[in-house]
This record gives structure tokens, sequence and C-alpha cells, in this order.
């Protein structure tokens, strides 16, 4: 196989007797490997790569800063439909019919695996292996997955096909004049045929023998010749013709439509913040666009990368949530056209192996819409990388590993490519603006709303006051129910926003006390009423509300607090004429859901949208004139040296969904903590006091960006185990870094999904060595290696948590 391998194509290897797995070549070489054996390679799967230079290096970059292994990268980054493996199901493409004039020349094994898949529909990879016999199973199943005719099958993602289109052409090449002499012969007696063989030459390009010979779509034959379907038959059954359905890749399917750039001119501030941001890359290439709420960065970035197209790059957009890139690609599709392409998890894996390989096929300009995953993709000569709402949490993968940072990991993509980055957001993380305003970045500033709208007005509601006058009813304050009703008279739009999915969060028996705990993890269950279900956030465990206490076996059960659920509820009962629209986590599980609740509310088919911070980020609606956060408390208390940052970027962010036109937004915060300093920052849009104050604790109490933080998680099924493990890696690290280390301690959910957890917080001054520190953490876990209690616990690094 020397002959075939390179780098970056793919290789299947058997590991034990029954699996195999799909792995990439990195380096070849003639080293022999110490310590381990060296496995054969089963077959060669691509004459060539599936992955370029620039993405085994990030890999690399990825598993070293975040301290995970390669395999973890790869495992994430590469989509599965390029991964075959034994646990792989597979089965045959319904739209594949076997053809004789199928170029595709079926062998007899081939022939023998498609027969099994038509009987028994979907199979294993591994029990495909047994049925046949066939040693090299996986290889000519691969064979079959490049042709089209079997694929991966996933139950689970909703079904992508590549469109099929038909094509003609002429059955003979383009050298046989003869032929073609003769063909003419053949249509002589009639003008039909005989039009549409000269429109097919003259569409083909047959004409130009230098230039390329190219298939013709049968439908514009017919469009363009005037023909009818019988005369095409007529010419396939004389033998001139013959028909080729071709399995197009949606995005080419509209290569033809013409290139339409049509931006939006700038406003004065827009463009001066433009010309600040390409005058800055000249300096520094990194730039971060602070621009409030509404200001328009969208367009900016738009400009900007209109321009980067003209110069032949290709662009990476990242945003953090599957909502935005909905609302995002209707904008930017409108201006770019079939150069948007769009990436993101609620994609089947065939759409996604689709985008990676016309992103590999060359390096046309594009622009990636896409979030986090997208920063794997095989970009050949990425010229920007924009990062919207860069100060997003979602960026950061918690779990599985690897846990990185797209933000940080495209910064790094970016430079590996001699791209330039711009970072934005209405409220910049701690450690952006800290960079921005320390010369490591450039600064942009847009401090106005384009087209004159203004910040809306924040209004603070004391609820303990309310409560005490009787001002509340469910969790619905008087000055929030006036100001919905006022935005209902008006016809106008609101945006309700909880924190909490579910219906409530609270569930006790009156009689005894007891409440429903998670069996894998330590946390309470939250009633879903629509389901009628008691679910666990964190692992997915449901059990039945049940009718009696299952302790004291009274009628005593009852529920309490307020998910979103619970809230659209009352909402709906307090104004019955409104239209009310959910949006989390529950009412998402598909791409087409996202769509039709965002459409449906941009349409303004929707008068008032309940949601989690899903509602909170970047969305544009013209009609929201008014907010409502209906309790701010859960944000605002909460465990962590990020709160105060989390919170503001919360509350600030879905203020600024209000009043994005003329008319002024107003925005109701309902809380118990009327004082507390976030609220008087989203109050007065101060992110300047807020990021001074913010700053100053980080220095006292030394968080980033003055130290680099690296949590360390112990896991472990035996809870007494998982003491001692992280008690002895505790002390391993305290003789190693001192006071550096915080911990152990149980975190804030202390067991999930059947795993006790211990975490260890590891602070390092700004500007030390990272590389040394991840080495010596490195040797310290080898050190424990064979400690019982170690060897028996997970362990995982998270490297600047958020
Ligand atoms: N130059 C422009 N021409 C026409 N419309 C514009 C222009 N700039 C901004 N807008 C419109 O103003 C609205 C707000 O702009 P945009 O969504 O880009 O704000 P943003 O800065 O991204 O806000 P946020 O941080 O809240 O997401 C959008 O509807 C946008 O189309
Ligand atoms: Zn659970």
């Amino acid at each position: 196989m020397a002959d075939g391998v390179q780098v970056g194509s793919r290789v299947l290897v058997q590991f034990g007797k029954k699996k195999f797995y799909t792995a990439i070549v990195e380096c070849l070489h003639s080293q022999k490997p110490e310590g381990y054996d060296v496995k054969p390679l089963m077959a060669v799967l691509d004459s060539s790569p599936v992955v370029r230079y620039p993405q085994l290096k990030l890999w690399h970059w990825i598993a070293d800063y975040y301290l995970c292994a390669p395999g973890e990268v790869y495992k994430a980054a590469v989509p599965t439909g390029l991964k075959p493996e034994s646990e792989t199901y597979l089965s045959l493409n319904p739209d594949y019919e076997p053809d004789e004039r199928n170029p595709f020349k079926i062998t007899e094994r081939q022939a023998i695996v498609i027969q099994f898949l038509q009987e028994k529909k979907r199979m294993r990879l591994s029990e495909l292996e047994t049925e046949t016999k066939f040693r090299n199973v996986a290889a000519i199943v691969n064979t079959l997955m490049d042709a089209g005719i079997v694929e991966i099958d996933e139950k689970v993602v909703e079904r992508y096909r590549p469109k099929k289109t038909t094509y003609m052409r002429l059955t003979f090449p383009r050298g046989d004049s003869d032929r073609l002499h003769e063909a003419f012969e053949q249509v002589k007696r009639s003008r039909m045929q005989e039009t549409t063989l000269i429109a097919y030459l003259d569409m083909s390009g047959w004409m130009s023998p230098n230039g390329e010979l190219r298939d013709v779509e049968r439908d514009k034959l017919l469009a363009l010749s005037g023909t009818s379907p019988a005369v095409l038959r007529a010419l396939v059954e004389k033998g001139i013709m013959e028909t080729v359905k071709k399995s197009i890749n949606r995005f080419t399917a509209a290569d033809d439509t013409e290139e339409k750039i049509n931006l939006s001119p700038l406003s004065a501030a827009q463009s001066a913040a433009l010309n600040q941001i390409t005058d800055g890359f000249r300096q520094q290439p990194v730039q971060l666009l602070h621009g409030v709420t509404g200001s328009g960065k969208t367009e900016v970035y738009t400009h900007l990368i209109a321009r980067a197209l003209a110069q032949g790059d290709q662009v990476l957009f990242l945003v953090p949530e599957i909502s935005l890139t909905t609302q995002l690609s209707d904008r930017l599709r409108k201006v770019f056209g079939r150069r948007l392409l769009v990436y993101h998890s609620k994609f089947s894996d065939s759409e996604r192996v689709d985008i990676w390989r016309r992103l590999l096929s060359g390096n046309e300009p594009l622009v990636v819409l896409g979030v986090r995953s997208s920063v794997f993709l095989p970009f050949a000569r990425l010229g920007l990388v924009i990062v919207d709402e860069e100060h997003e949490s979602s960026f950061k993968q918690y779990d599985p590993a690897p846990r990185y940072n797209a933000r940080d990991a495209a910064l790094v993509l970016a430079s590996m490519h001699g791209a330039k980055s711009l970072l934005g957001s209405a409220t910049p993380s701690i450690e952006t603006y800290y960079k921005a305003t320390s010369g490591k970045y450039g600064l942009v500033t847009l401090s106005e709303r384009f087209d004159g709208a203004t910040l809306p007005d924040v209004e603070i509601i004391d609820m303990k006051e309310m409560r005490k006058k009787k001002e509340v009813k469910g969790i619905i304050s008087s000055p929030l129910r006036r100001r919905i009703l006022d935005t209902l008279t008006d016809k106008k739009q609101a945006i309700m926003f909880q924190n909490r999915r579910g219906f409530a969060p609270v569930v006790v028996c009156e009689q005894c006390g007891w409440s429903p705990k998670c069996h894998n993890c330590d946390v309470s269950l939250v009633y879903h009423k629509n389901q009628g279900l008691l679910r666990c956030h964190y692992c997915g465990f449901t059990q039945m509300l049940p009718k009696l206490c299952p302790a004291c076996g009274l009628n005593g059960v009852r529920t309490f607090g307020y998910g979103t659920e619970r809230i659209a509820e009352e909402i709906q009962a307090a104004f019955p004429d409104s239209r009310v629209t959910r949006m989390d986590l529950d009412t998402t599980r598909n791409k087409e859901a996202y769509q039709e609740i965002i459409e449906e509310f941009s349409r303004h088919d929707s008068d008032i949208l309940v949601g989690t911070q899903m509602v909170t980020k970047g969305l544009d609606f013209g009609d929201v004139t008014t907010v409502g956060v209906l309790n701010a408390d859960t944000l605002l208390n909460f465990p962590d040296f990020r709160s105060n940052e989390r919170a503001y970027n919360m509350l600030e962010q879905v203020a600024g969904r209000a009043g994005r036109r003329k008319q002024r937004g107003s925005v109701v915060i309902q809380t118990v903590n009327p004082d507390h300093e976030v609220l008087q920052y989203v109050k007065s849009h101060d992110y300047a006091t807020y990021y001074h104050r913010e700053l100053e604790d980080r220095r006292k109490y030394l968080y980033p960006p003055f130290t680099k933080v690296i949590n360390i998680y112990i896991k472990n099924k035996d809870a007494a185990g998982c003491d001692r493990a992280a008690i002895k890696l505790a002390k391993s690290m305290i003789g190693v870094f001192g006071s550096r280390v915080l911990g152990p301690e149980k975190p804030f959910v202390s067991r999930v999904a059947t795993y006790y957890v211990q975490s260890i917080m590891l602070k390092i001054e700004a500007g030390a060595s990272m590389k040394k520190v991840k080495d010596l953490l490195r040797q310290i876990t080898a050190v424990l290696s064979s400690d019982p209690d170690i060897r028996t616990s997970q362990l995982h690094y998270d490297v600047d948590p958020v």
C-alpha cells in the first residue's frame, strides 16, 4: 500500500477481533515505534487526503492546550460519515437503482454486500463482516459509500438526501465525427430532434474542442430547445443520447445562478468602524469590535466578508448558537447567495460531509457560518475569521473532550493561516476586553444604535416590595403586566426571559417533605407538565410525577417555582388574546423547529416569545419593544468567579433585544435584590464601570485575566474512592504548585450520571509558562497512575473554564 498512503488520507485499522476504526495518516516515516506492536493497515480509504495539513496542526494545538488526546480531537472534528467503524449502522441509499449504464461497475463482493443490505435494511459493519465473512468488508463498504450506494444510517437525525438531477449527453465521444454525422442523418426527418441535437451541441461546449465538455441538465435542454420529453426519448431510443443521474451537492445546485452581492450602505459611524478595523489589521491581526446592541455589527461584518471574498479568501463566521445561524443565514444569503455555507450539529451527517467535501475540493472563496465545530472544517485559504458574540460561554465545549473554546481555537486557526480575526460583542468578555485595552488586540467601538434607535429604558422591580403590596399575580408583577398590555395594545411584541426550562423546578410533598431526586445525579428532578414527567436536566433520567407521595403515601405532592413551560402558560392565561410561543431546548429538538419559531416571531405571527438564554443572543426582531426578565435572582447568585460577568452579559444582551428600531424599548427586571450592582450597570448600560469593577475584583482575588485557571475533575462511581483520589492528587499538586492549588472540593452538582465528582482548581500567574505547567501536570498524573484510587477514577481537565 506504500504508494497509496498519503498524509491526511483515511486508513482502516483493526483492533481486537471484531473492531475496526478509521484513522487519519498523520505522517510518513520509517522509524519503528517502540513499546507497542505495530498494526497493519487493512485498507487505504482515500486516493486523495480528506484532511488538510493545517487541520492536523490545529488538532495538535487543541490536544496540547486543552490537555486531551489527539484522538479525542479527531473524533470531534471529523463527521461520522467519514469515519466508518465497526459499530456504525449502514443501509442502502434508497435513491440507488441498479443501472447497466451506471459507470460504476459492481464487483461480485460488492453485489453480495448490497444484497445483504437489501434484505436486512440496516446492518452494523461488524455484522456485515460476520455474515459475509469478507476480511476486507470495510474497504468494500467504503467503495460503495463513495459511489453513493451505501450510506451511514442515522435513525436519530433527520435525513438529508443529496438532490438528484438528470443530465443528457451523447452516447459517443467528442472526437467521433463520423458518428455525429450519422446522428444528423438519423434525425433528418424530425425538425424537433434536429433542433434539440443542435441545442445540446451548443450547450455542452461540444463545438469548442479545447473547452470543457459538459453534461447538460435535462430540464435546461428542454427549456432552451423548446422541445418535449417525447423528443428526448426518441433521441435516446435512437441511441444518440443517454441520460445520467447525478446526485448533486445541494450547494453546487445553485451554481448557475449569478453572483449577487448587494450590501446595505453603512451609516457614518459604521463606516468609520469598518475603516478602523481594516486599518487596524495592518498592525494587529486581531481586532475587537465593541458595539452596543443593535449598532449594526452584522452589517460591518458583512462588508468585511464581501471584501475578503472579493480577494478570493475564505471566511469563517462563528456564532454561539444554532438559533443565530438561522436568522443570520437569511440575512447573509441575500448578500452572498451560494457563497454561504452553514454548518452545525442539527444538520444530518451527510449534509456535513457534503460541506466538508466542498471545502476539500477546491479553494473557491466561501463564507462558512457555523457554531463551534466549524473550526474543524478543511479551509484552504482562510483570510478572515469573525467571532460574533465572542463573550458567549457556549463557545466552550464542556463535555466530552476536547474541552476547547471555539473562539480561541478560531484565533489560533486564523494565525496558522495568516488570516485576520474580528471579535464582536456588545458585552465583551473580561479577558478579551483586557487584551484589547492592553494592546494585544485592536479595539474599535460603536457606541450608538443604528438609525437613531436608542438603548432601552430599564426598570428594576423589587419583588419583595411588590409581594408586600400584593402587586404580584403568579410570577407577574403589576408593572410588568402593564408593560405587556401596552405592548399588545400598540401591536408590538414582547420577549419574556426565564433561565430555566420545564414547568416547575421544585417538587415537594407537603405532608412529609419528600422531594424527587435523580437516581444518577445529585440534583432534584424538574417537572415537565406537557409530558407529565419529572426530568433530570443533567443526565436525562425521567420518571412519572407520582400521584401519591412515594414516601408517606399521602396526596401531598406539589410543584413550585417557574420554568419556561409554566411561564408560557401563565402569560397565555393572563393575556388570553395574545399569541404566545416558547423557545427552549424542549421546543427546538430539530433544525426546523428553530427556524419555525424564529420565522413565526419575525413575521409577527406571535406576540410574546417566552424562552431561556436562547432568546437573549443576537436575535434581531424589529417589533419587539418590551423585554421582561421574570426572575433575575438565579443569575445573580452563582457560586463562581464569573457570576457577575455571566449575569451582566445575559441581562444586557436580553435587554438589547428591545427597541431596535424607531420606538424606544423598555425592559422590566424582576428581582429580590434590586440593589445588586450588576443590575445598576445594566440599568445604565454602563459597560465601562462594570468592566473596571469586575477587573479590580479579578486582580484582587487572582482570577483571569491575571491568572490562568485549569480545573481538574475526578470522577468515580465510588464516593469514597473519588474522595481519596482527589485528596491524593491535590496533595501531589500542592507539592509542586503550592498555594496555587485550591481544593479538592465538591462541585455544585457533586454526582452526575452515576459518577461522584470532586474538583481541584489550579491558578497560575499570567505570563508563566503554561507549557511547563501542563508538563508538570502530566508528570504528576503519570506518577500517580499506579495508585488504585487514581486508576479507577476518570480524570479530566478543563483549561480556561467559563
Ligand atoms: N447600514 C445598515 N443598513 C440597513 N440596516 C442596518 C444597517 N445597520 C444596521 N441595520 C439594521 O439594524 C438592526 C440591528 O443591526 P444588527 O443586528 O447588526 O446589530 P448588532 O450590532 O449585531 O446587535 P446585537 O449585538 O444586539 O446582535 C438590523 O435589523 C439591521 O439590519
Ligand atoms: Zn441525572
